[in-house]
């Protein structure tokens, strides 16, 4: 059986035919295995409607025969008529309750596969959240699982759920052909009634083997169908589109969509033709050729006195059973495409889980609740490198965070200024060394209680679709009610005036996307961000980070940003992230990583006096800014220090 990237199984054709079944059979018992998540009694009635389903078209085949037979015999026997109506009721009734049936078995099933991929969603969300970092969200091989089974539970096709609901179709349909194949066997023959079974169990068999391949191809196709996916966003969405206009780039767009779309299904076409049509047109011969040698036969026996009624029974048991073989649309893709779906859950769940066994232990003598840092934070000889990457971010890093203190963090782009805010979050942990709270090694606090100390303004922060108020508020969710705390950040972040103006206040949604709603410049944004993590701060944060805190602000504002950090900030312990010197050299002390180590460390002065990278870095920004005689050599009178 082979195995794709994905580590799902994807073909057939190399194993044979028991090797396939066995794999159809265990992936329909993974599938059945989830029907208790919907809850006995909908499964239960489901499974009763698809039973009663299957009996009743029998039930309406042998009345059927049984009223043709009694009609002709009644001609002659009047005493055969109460039989005639008997026969005509129970037609009618099989009838009836059949179409009565169908919509009920649709809905039970919809409730069904709902609340199967309810929790499927459920148990994807919480594998996504519940890992202590966030390792398995960058990790490709595992976002292949997560986006695969997201996009599937989103687009509700190829879902548990479906697969759930189809396998219970799938019951009724099997006892229907039971239903014939006995009316066959006890009314003709159970030769013919062999013939019958196999014929359409081989033809499904076929036909299952060849969709499970089809959806294997599918999925080996999942980046080019990501990437059509991704170029039909872009040009879908507002994010977009203004460069996509500036730059000219619809053409190239449209054409590169084109492609990849074309690319992807190609194989797709291709595959469907192999595992689908082909198989497809053998098997129909081969029930045509069993069709034809059953009515042969029957005929035969016609001729040799099998009764009409009889005969009418058996070419309907036959055609009707033979039919079943056919696929199913309520099935059989569904099964196939469902139990991957649910494969690919399982997988993130394994993985995602796997992250977190594989990070190194937590100290055993835990503390449960952090204190504030009253001395330092400090990394000792930590190393650290992203999982499929050769380069090590961090090799034997030294860093002191003093307590109180603003400290700066520069370096180069990739330097791994971000990376260092990931493993002060624990959003990753370092492959090798430690990082200490007044020389309490972190992993000794439970790390939702260490988050809570720090508060962080990311340099990708993130703008939510909700209320001004919300949006500063989750600086501390807990504190979300204290309002006056909101507009206290608000306008330490000078920011209040703006959100008051809104017409709801700083109760407007930020987003256009919602009535009433409205987005905010980048800058505004910014100053948002700041609320909110000026708001963690103030409830209990002790640490506050921010990474490129003023990229947006203009001049005056980051100025003005910086009379007012000293002091809202007093006490707290800070780092800061930027490449604007503006705004570092207002740090108490400055941090110049380079090549995954501190390159250089101390006071804005100390560092130009020392005339090293920083000075550098520095002489070079400043000169931007400057005319002529800021261009002279660092040393100069017309540097600024
Ligand atoms: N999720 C990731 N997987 C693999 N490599 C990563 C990942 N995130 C960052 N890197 C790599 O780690 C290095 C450090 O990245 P980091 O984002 O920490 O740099 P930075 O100093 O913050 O850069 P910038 O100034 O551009 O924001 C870079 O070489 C980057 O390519």
């Amino acid at each position: 059986m082979g195995r794709s990237s994905h580590g799902l199984s994807t073909s057939c054709a190399a194993g044979g035919i028991f090797p396939a079944a066995r794999a159809i059979a265990a992936a329909h018992w993974r599938i059945a295995r989830l029907l208790p998540r919907a809850g006995w009694a909908a499964v239960l009635a489901t499974a009763s409607c698809a039973v009663l389903l299957g009996v009743l078209p029998v039930v309406f085949v042998l009345a059927g025969s049984l009223l043709l037979g009694e009609v002709a015999q009644a001609r002659v026997d009047p005493a055969r008529w109460p039989s005639v109506v008997a026969g005509f009721l129970l037609a009618s009734a099989a009838f009836t309750v059949q179409q009565a049936l169908a919509p009920a078995q649709n809905a039970l099933s919809e409730l069904v596969a709902r609340r199967i991929d309810g929790e499927a969603f459920d148990r994807l969300i919480a594998a996504s959240l519940h890992s202590r970092g966030i390792g398995p969200l960058e990790d490709q091989r595992l976002l292949e699982h997560l986006s695969m089974a997201g996009y599937e539970l989103e687009q509700g096709v190829h879902t548990p759920g479906r697969a759930a609901a189809g396998l219970l179709h799938l019951a009724g349909r099997n006892v229907q052909l039971a239903g014939f194949a006995i009316v066959i066997g006890v009314g003709y023959s159970w030769v013919a009634a062999t013939g019958v079974l196999v014929t359409v169990l081989a033809f499904r068999h076929a036909m299952l083997s060849g969709l499970r391949s089809f959806t294997g191809t599918l999925l080996a196709q999942a980046a080019l169908r990501r990437e059509s996916r991704y170029l039909r966003e872009l040009a879908l969405r507002a994010t977009a589109a203004k460069e996509i206009r500036v730059f000219g780039l619809l053409a190239w767009l449209r054409d590169r969509h084109r492609r990849a779309y074309l690319a992807w299904l190609g194989p797709v076409w291709r595959e469907r033709r192999r595992s689908l049509l082909w198989p497809y047109l053998r098997y129909t011969l081969v029930g045509l050729l069993v069709t034809a040698a059953v009515m042969a036969s029957a005929a035969v026996a016609a001729a040799r006195g099998l009764t009409v009624a009889t005969l009418v029974l058996i070419v309907q048991a036959v055609l009707t059973g033979l039919r079943l073989g056919a696929f199913s649309p309520e099935a059989d893709m569904q099964t196939i495409g469902g139990a991957r779906t649910h494969e690919a859950v399982r997988a993130y769940e394994r993985g995602a889980a796997a992250y977190d066994v594989n990070e190194r232990t937590d100290p055993p003598d835990r503390i449960a609740d952090p204190p504030a840092p009253r001395e330092d934070i400090r990394f000792s000889e930590v190393s650290f490198r992203y999982r499929g990457s050769e380069r090590p971010v961090f090799r034997d890093l030294n860093l002191r965070i003093r307590a109180g203190k603003c400290t700066a963090i520069v370096g180069l782009n990739g330097a791994g200024k971000t990376t260092l805010v990931k493993l002060l979050t624990r959003l990753y942990e370092p492959d090798g060394g430690v990082i200490t709270v007044d020389g309490v090694d972190i992993r000794r606090f439970p790390v939702e209680a260490w988050r809570a100390r720090i508060s962080v303004v990311f340099q990708d922060y993130i703008r939510y679709e909700a209320t001004a108020a919300e949006n500063i508020a989750f600086g501390s969710v807990r504190h979300a009610h204290a309002r006056e705390a909101v507009r206290d950040a608000a306008g330490q972040a000078g920011i209040l005036g703006t959100l008051d103006a809104l017409p709801g206040g700083l109760d407007t949604p930020l987003t256009p996307h919602i009535v009433d709603g409205t987005d905010l410049s980048g800058g505004q944004w910014q100053r948002v961000a700041l609320a909110r993590a000026l708001f963690g701060l103030r409830h209990g944060g002790g640490v506050l980070v921010l990474d490129e805190p003023t990229a947006s602000l203009d001049v005056r504002a980051e100025a003005r940003f910086f009379d007012e950090f000293v002091r809202l900030t007093s006490g707290a312990t800070t780092v800061m992230i930027s490449h604007r010197f503006s705004t570092v050299r207002r740090a108490d002390h400055i941090v110049v990583l380079e090549n995954g180590r501190v390159g250089e460390e101390g006071s804005h002065r100390e560092l130009l006096r020392r005339g090293g990278r920083y000075a550098d870095l520095f002489r070079l920004q400043a000169a931007r800014y400057t005319d002529g005689p800021a261009r002279r050599p660092f040393g100069g009178s017309g540097v600024p220090t």
